[in-house]
């Protein structure tokens, strides 16, 4: 182990090199070696991926967090065959992060609240269902956790049973879809009073103790905004990329940049933004009304080389689907909101592609 004393001094006498300029050079040699990991699926480096966090140089040791999804860990024997080669380094620690029977963990997230997140965590999570993926949506929005009602899942008492593993939840069911939310946890329309250390403790559990099953994707409905809850979530959760939802209008967009800042700022990739609420179509007309503005989606997207995924509308019908708790997608398809998250659940199939490429 490493001799944690020399953290406090400065200087390694023997080098005359600052301890803390040594460790950085050395962390970034790290980096560069990192890079040459390839995930084989997404074809990409693991360190762009975001799949390597907490990475540390202390005097010999290298440590570092993985997170990965089921059946990527054999990237740690990768990794240590990559990193063998640093002469100075005397071993590395990998700690790796999953959640159990899940392959691809996906957040979807807004800048703020009420832009129509959960209506499209939901919808897409049916989109990719209907596709033939298994699909679990966890939903970790504190501030107003609504995907149970947008499913049509009263308030039931989540059950707890025993595994090889501890006790662990087990995950409602609606549509052929796993669903788990923070809601079930507290009594109903009582507000989730967390705070700090303690909403650190509870959402950190949740994300671990759920039993999922075997998952092709887990969606995590994430809280709006930047605050502790969003960011305990993202670094305790193997997520692969975000979704933004956001709708077009200049204060939605704004507070979407400082989203897309914190995810790269954590090192989580963002693979694209849907905007809600994009227009309304008057129906006398048959005319596009733009009632939350034009084009900030686009101007958001090419600002932060990002991808537009698609523009949905203003539907009464979208409104109604998540109050009766039968989503627009699965009873109409063929709807603009369906189409959209189709075409998405699609391209989240050909870059993530588990069932077709991993047994
Ligand atoms: N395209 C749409 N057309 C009509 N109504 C919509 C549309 N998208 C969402 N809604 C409605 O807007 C309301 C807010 O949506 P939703 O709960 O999905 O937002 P949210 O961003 O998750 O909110 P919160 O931040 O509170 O979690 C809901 O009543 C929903 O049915």
């Amino acid at each position: 182990m490493p001799n944690l004393q020399t953290l406090s001094q400065p200087i390694n006498p023997s080098t005359a090199i600052p301890i803390d300029s040594l460790a950085e050079t050395r962390k970034q040699e790290v980096v560069q070696h990192l890079k040459q990991v390839i995930e084989p699926i997404l074809k990409n480096d693991i360190v762009s991926l975001g799949m390597v966090r907490n990475l540390r140089v202390v005097d010999d040791y290298i440590y570092l967090r993985l997170y990965i999804g089921q059946y990527q860990h054999h990237l740690q024997e990768q990794i240590q065959a990559t990193l063998s080669p640093l002469s100075w380094c005397k071993k590395t620690y990998i700690q790796p992060c999953t959640i159990p029977g899940v392959r691809t963990t996906l957040a979807i997230s807004s800048g703020k609240g009420g832009v129509g997140k959960s209506t499209v965590a939901v919808n897409l999570a049916v989109a990719l269902s209907l596709q033939g993926a298994k699909v679990g949506l966890l939903d970790a929005d504190v501030y107003g956790p609504n995907v149970p009602q947008m499913l049509g899942l009263g308030h039931v008492d989540v059950q707890v049973i025993g595994t090889p593993n501890g006790q662990r939840f087990l995950p409602l069911e609606a549509h052929g879809i796993k669903v788990m939310s923070v809601g079930l946890l507290a009594e109903p329309d009582h507000p989730l009073a967390w705070r700090g250390p303690v909403l650190h403790k509870i959402v950190t559990q949740f994300i671990q103790q759920v039993d999922w099953g075997d998952l092709d994707y887990l969606l995590i409905d994430l809280p709006p905004g930047t605050g502790d809850a969003q960011i305990t979530i993202i670094q305790e959760s193997p997520i692969c990329g975000v979704i933004l939802v956001t709708t077009p209008q200049q204060v939605a967009i704004a507070d979407v940049r400082r989203s897309v800042h914190m995810f790269r700022q954590v090192g989580v990739p963002v693979l694209g933004v849907v905007e809600n609420m994009s227009y309304l179509i008057c129906n006398h007309s048959g005319n596009a009304l733009p009632i939350f503005g034009n084009g900030g989606g686009t101007q958001l997207s090419t600002e932060l080389r990002t991808h537009l995924l698609g523009q949905i509308p203003i539907e009464a019908r979208i409104c109604a689907g998540g109050d009766i708790g039968k989503p627009l997608t699965l009873t109409d398809p063929s709807s603009v909101i369906g189409q959209v998250l189709t075409h998405v659940a699609a391209n989240l199939e050909a870059t993530f592609c588990s069932r077709s490429s991993l047994g």
